[in-house]
């Protein structure tokens, strides 16, 4: 098989297939690496044992490949419990096996270890988890036991089990190293999809309510002055009623797209609501957010969302309120909720900023 057959292969035992939990494709990725490493790492074993004209553990190793193949079969039917019970079960036979045939100095005893650290990072349940380590260690215990009273049946010498002991550990060493190397990169990846869905929304990729409003909070922490803009699409139900939901969404997903690109580097965009959106904007003059908010305006009117041959212009109502003008946070996301509410009121789009009773319009 080359390598690119094999990276089909691989990609192909980890895709999750559909209908799994979100929480358990980790679980699973997991699963069907550890099933793979194992049956290249048993196929390379036997390799060399051909090398060593060993033919009784060479066949021992191909049922250990045959019985993880199977593994990852059950494993993709979400199987998984079968498919853990499937290689264990023949692991260990294939295991005491190959020590009752060779003797306890061989080194196959490392993989016992092996065997208990691929159990316990796997998703099986706490219960199931104990039996199989009592399992092991009971297995482990009986063989190294009584493989000493028995009689050896596999040829074998004190130079070759020095030479098996090394490849073992070495083997041991290798497979231990790159499962946990995968489990690293398996946890890494589903921590950083965890993060960006407790942060972002799932619509129109910015960020959550409680996201944008905790990078408010940390500015307000830090004493760092900012200015909050809170924008509200004008007559949005409208686009909802006349087509459709799924053309809102599109909607929102544009105006996102919108607000993003009209924005500077450091500053921070959430959507707070259905059609409501928050801009933080760190450390910006009075000016610097007036020309913020035009230029969004401008966007807006140069490009407005395209849905099929259908041109849906969109305004947004807008209330600034600066870090500066209240005692509290809460206070400064009232004063800029309450200018909205006087931009909305006094017609829609345009902007609010200052004193309540005067309305500053950009329009
Ligand atoms: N498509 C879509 N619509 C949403 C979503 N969240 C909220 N809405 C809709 O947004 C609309 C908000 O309507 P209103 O609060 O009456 O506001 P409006 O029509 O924009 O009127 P004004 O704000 O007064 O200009 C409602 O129809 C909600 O159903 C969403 O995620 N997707």
């Amino acid at each position: 098989m080359n390598s690119w057959a094999w990276l089909r292969l691989w990609q192909w035992s980890c895709d999750a297939p559909g209908g799994l939990p979100l929480e358990r494709r980790r679980g699973y990725e997991v699963m069907s690496q550890i099933f793979l490493i194992a049956s290249l790492g048993h196929m390379a074993y036997a390799c060399v044992l051909i090398g060593l004209q060993m033919p009784w553990v060479t066949l021992l190793n191909l049922a250990c490949v045959a019985a993880n193949a199977v593994a990852l079969m059950l494993h993709r039917r979400l199987q998984l419990r079968r498919a853990m019970t499937v290689k264990m079960t023949v692991t260990l036979v294939v295991l005491s096996l190959s020590i009752f045939g060779l003797g306890p100095d061989a080194g196959f005893e490392y993989y016992f270890f092996l065997l208990l650290c691929e159990m316990l990072i796997s998703d099986m349940g706490a219960r199931y988890k104990v039996a199989m380590s009592v399992s092991i260690g009971s297995v482990a215990v009986a063989t190294l036991t009584l493989a000493p009273l028995a009689t050896p049946w596999m040829a074998g010498g004190a130079a070759l089990h020095q030479e098996l002991q090394i490849i073992n550990l070495v083997a041991v060493f290798l497979v231990l190293g790159l499962i946990m190397w995968r489990l690293h990169v398996i946890t890494e990846r589903c921590e950083h999809h965890f993060r960006r869905d407790a942060t972002h929304d799932y619509l129109t990729t910015v960020l959550n309510r409680r996201a944008i409003f905790h990078e408010a909070d940390m500015l307000w922490h830090q004493q760092r002055h900012f200015t909050l803009l809170l924008l509200d699409a004008d007559h949005f139900k409208q686009i909802n009623d006349e087509y459709g939901h799924t053309a809102g969404d599109e909607v929102l997903r544009h105006l996102a797209n919108t607000l993003r690109g009209a924005l500077r580097e450091h500053d921070r965009l959430g959507r707070v609501g259905g059609e409501e959106f928050l801009i933080v904007l760190p450390e910006s003059e009075r000016e610097e957010v007036l020309a913020v908010a035009a230029h969004i305006r401008q966007c807006l009117s140069d490009r407005p969302c395209q849905l099929d041959t259908l041109t849906l212009p969109v305004t947004f109502s807008m209330g600034l309120a600066a870090s500066d003008e209240a005692a509290l946070l809460s206070e400064v996301i009232d004063l800029a909720d309450r200018r909205l509410y006087r931009a909305k009121s006094a017609g829609r789009d345009q902007l609010v900023m200052g004193e309540l009773e005067s309305v500053e319009t950009t329009a």
